[in-house]
């Protein structure tokens, strides 16, 4: 096991790389902790599998350093750097035996015979293969090949880390969630550092102790999966996480004093009387506001709630109220924008609501980023 480190990287695909938009890596950098369960999260096209292919070595970055235990690997090939990798398909022997396939990547390193049978029984029974073990991988189901696959990349030891990509795609919905929780269950047991790249925020959440949030090449946040929830470092975090993701609204920092730009004197308007909004409202929030200038406002639909009666609040417009099966969603038009709140079963929402927004809760951003944090 390793500990790993991704020094100013960059890489891009194409020759002669100038712009920024050439690049599908912008200077990444991070360490993954030794024994650490991760999740890479992004959307399609962000640039994961090109940041795992860097770490198990199919790629070499067009600048920077890839470090394990403080060691350079950068320029060794992925056979020289002792890392599994699962991919999005099954990878496997179809001529061999589910046994076969899973002591291969053992054999191949020279285990000893006892070790390989004890290590593939082992394996075999926490990916529940045991009734097929002696079948051949090619007569089995794409769920089964894909176990397979999995049992590969697990069946190693002495791994650096174990990578995977993707690795539930072919599966079974129903099957997904108890592999997932599965690979958890191995974590604790094997404490591997595993690195699970998805696109997928539910499984990220559920599988990893720290989310690696990537947009657009690069890395936007790692923390907790509370952290994600609580203090999102960039809009991106806030509106890709969660369900339905923050509220974003444009506003105004002048001497210190944040104020919602409402949109409502604006000519394209159409608000009805109820909507309106005189004038731009201030607001609370929970990060310094240093600096003049224009910003957002980032809320999430859990901290905002209905004043009580009497109380100051943002003045709203109702729109509609929607039932997830989770949650009651009420979304409310501010001026010209879209606030969602989450309110309790059985809940009036009035017609012309007025919103508050948990001055805890309630971030200030910059050109994406939350005010006055270093990133
Ligand atoms: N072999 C390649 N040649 C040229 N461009 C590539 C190549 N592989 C990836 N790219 C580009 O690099 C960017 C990042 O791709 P990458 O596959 O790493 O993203 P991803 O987040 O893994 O996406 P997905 O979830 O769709 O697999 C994309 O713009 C993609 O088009």
């Amino acid at each position: 096991m390793a500990r790993i480190t991704l020094e100013t990287l960059r890489h891009a695909y194409m020759r002669n790389p100038r712009a920024r938009e050439d690049f599908a890596l912008h200077s990444v950098d991070i360490e993954w902790e030794d024994g650490g369960a991760y999740a890479l999260l992004g959307p399609s096209g962000c640039g994961k599998t090109t940041l795992l292919n860097i770490i198990s070595g199919l790629l070499r970055p067009s600048e920077g350093r890839v470090l394990f235990d403080g060691e350079d690997v950068t320029r060794r090939r992925p056979d020289q750097r002792n890392i599994a990798q699962v991919f999005q398909f099954p990878v496997i022997y179809d001529t061999m035996t589910v046994r076969e396939n899973l002591a291969f990547p053992l054999r191949n390193r020279g285990v000893a015979e006892a070790d390989i049978a004890a290590r593939v029984a082992e394996i075999g029974t926490m990916l529940e293969l045991d009734d097929m073990m002696d079948s051949r991988a090619a007569g089995l189901t794409a769920d089964s090949k894909q176990k397979i696959s999995l049992g590969r990349g697990l069946v190693r030891q002495d791994v650096a880390a174990i990578l995977f990509d993707e690795p539930l795609t072919v599966i079974d919905p129903h099957l997904k969630w108890k592999l997932r929780s599965k690979l958890r269950e191995l974590h604790q047991r094997l404490r591997v550092t595993m690195i699970y790249v998805t696109h997928d925020q539910t499984e990220a959440l559920t599988f990893a102790d720290q989310v690696v949030v990537m947009s657009a090449g690069e890395i936007v946040q790692l923390g907790t999966p509370e952290a994600l929830f609580e203090r999102p470092h960039h809009t991106f975090v806030g509106h890709f996480i969660g369900s339905p993701g923050m509220n974003l609204l444009p506003a105004r920092v002048a001497g210190g004093r944040v104020t919602i730009e409402t949109g409502a004197g604006d000519p394209g308007h159409q608000a009805g009387a109820a909507t309106e909004v005189v004038g731009d409202t201030a607001i609370a929030v929970a990060n310094p506001a240093a600096g003049d200038g224009p910003a957002e406002i980032g809320v999430r639909p859990e901290f905002v709630r209905l004043a009580g009666e009497g109380e100051p609040g943002l003045q709203a417009a109702l729109v509609k109220v929607s039932d997830t099966g989770r949650h009651r969603i009420a979304e409310t038009r501010v001026g010209r924008h879209t606030v969602r709140l989450l309110v309790a079963e059985g809940q009036g929402v009035p017609e012309a609501p007025r919103l508050v927004l948990d001055p805890a809760r309630t971030f200030l951003y910059r050109d994406g980023w939350l005010a006055g944090e270093a990133r």
